[in-house]
């Protein structure tokens, strides 16, 4: 649909972009992607022809675009800008009229019905007939980009050009702008280009993505382009996890900011209180922990700084947003090393785990740590002759050392039995 050879340009002195290549396919919705700076918007404006071209081609339909009468550009590509122009002061109504000027025939160019039919109807997917009489000049930035929109989208293009189309809206409008321009790719084939800076929402609405870099196209390709941790990291500056979208199948990334880089300066033993009282023991962190968990209370991958044994978790005022363990205090035992804590509690057979660590672990890690922790929790109660499975939670402080798989399994199985021989020592007492 859009074709860009070689495109060299930018402004009066040294261009800013520097050769070019790109393909954008009839019916796709393009992202284009870089940091400030980057050259999107020089790129949009050479596209757009606001800019003129210092050398290569940029082709709308296999035909050079500056070859294009005005006219009939404007009946193939509708453009959505960041700057909000408007010089008289027209109605909303008005502006949106606007966008049927290119389908008007005749001398006296005056709106048909088909053409009243199409500006309602733009009006009423953009959520902003209750605007019609209202001066363009007296709405919000974002009831101005909605206008904006339905003035494009009137204008019935093939292919609809933005720059930043989100830029003024809160989440609800960014996601009914984006629901919208999906529908219209999906109902009616257009083709979408835009500029987006937010790489999630990019991730969740867009088939193929362009990341611009220094002038250059750094890769262009499908959504796996947004699960290059490292290539955005070094793009952006800024450190980044993939991680996928929990309903979605599309990766959505985490941005860790410098401040929370900073390693607490006290040893892991040093980093916990445990206070103990005759129906609450309370394990108290100084910073949360990454938590997996497979109890009842913080269930799942969270962060807890809290962590509770008590004989009933109502009574003792324990919200289930905490991470508790219902064990008597005089059921558990606590084994700890330099790097590790383990609390084994136990209450009718069974046997409750937390297992605290110093060390950084990815996700991946973090469920290949739980596991050895169950390793070990078998081993040590086949030994025991029970086949009691329970609650079981890791937790991980996110900085100090690796610790691997069978340093986990040894010292839960330790820790295991070390409580087990006092439950024994209990039960004889
Ligand atoms: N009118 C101008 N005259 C001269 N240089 C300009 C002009 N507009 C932009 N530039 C320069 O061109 C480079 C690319 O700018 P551009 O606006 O294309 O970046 P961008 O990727 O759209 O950035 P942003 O995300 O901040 O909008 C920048 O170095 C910028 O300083």
């Amino acid at each position: 649909m859009i074709k860009i050879e070689n495109l060299v340009g930018g402004y009066s002195n040294a261009p800013v972009l520097t050769g070019i290549n790109l393909e954008i396919h009839r019916g796709e919705f393009f992202a284009l992607l870089g940091p400030n700076g980057s050259g999107k918007t020089t790129l949009f404006k050479m596209i757009t022809g606001q800019l003129p071209i210092q050398s290569g081609n940029v082709l709308l339909s296999d035909k050079e675009i500056s070859s294009y009468s005005k006219i009939e550009k404007a009946k193939k590509v509708a453009v959505l800008t960041q700057e909000v122009q408007v010089s008289f002061d027209y109605t909303v109504e008005e502006i949106i009229s606007l966008g049927r000027y290119p389908h008007q025939k005749g001398l006296l160019k005056s709106l048909s019905k088909d053409d009243q039919r199409i500006i309602e109807e733009m009006m009423d997917i953009t959520k902003i007939s209750h605007f019609r009489k209202t001066q363009f000049k007296k709405l919000s930035g974002g009831e101005k980009q909605r206008v904006l929109l339905a003035k494009a989208l009137a204008q019935e293009p093939e292919v609809l050009l933005l720059d930043e189309p989100t830029n003024h809206l809160d989440i609800k409008h960014t996601f009914q702008l984006l629901d919208l321009l999906k529908e219209r790719q999906k109902t009616k084939g257009l083709t979408i280009f835009s500029i987006l800076h937010d790489l999630n929402v990019a991730a969740l609405y867009a088939d193929r993505f362009a990341l611009l870099h220094n002038g250059t196209l750094k890769e262009v390709g499908d959504v796996e382009l947004l699960r290059k941790a490292e290539q955005l990291q070094d793009v952006y500056q800024v450190k980044v996890n993939a991680q996928s979208h929990p309903t979605v199948p599309k990766p959505q990334l985490l941005m860790t900011p410098e401040y929370s880089k900073d390693i607490e300066n006290i040893s892991f033993k040093d980093s916990y209180e445990i206070k103990k009282n005759e129906n609450v023991t309370h394990i108290q962190f100084s910073k949360p922990l990454r938590t997996m968990s497979n109890g009842a209370f913080g269930e799942g991958i969270q962060w807890f700084k809290h962590f509770y044994f008590t004989d009933n978790t109502e009574k003792h005022g324990i919200s289930n947003d905490k991470q508790a363990c219902i064990v008597p205090t005089e059921n558990i035992m606590i084994t700890e090393n330099s790097q590790m804590m383990a609390v084994v509690g136990m209450e009718k057979g069974s046997y409750k785990i937390l297992l605290f660590l110093d060390g950084h672990f990815s996700d991946g890690e973090l469920i290949n740590g739980f596991m050895a922790l169950t390793e070990g929790k078998m081993h040590a109660v086949k030994c025991l002759d029970s086949n009691s499975l329970d609650t079981q939670l890791l937790a991980v402080t996110q900085q100090g050392r690796k610790i691997t798989a069978q340093e986990i399994r040894e010292f839960i199985y330790s820790a295991i039995t070390k409580a087990t021989g006092m439950k024994l020592r209990l039960e004889v007492g």
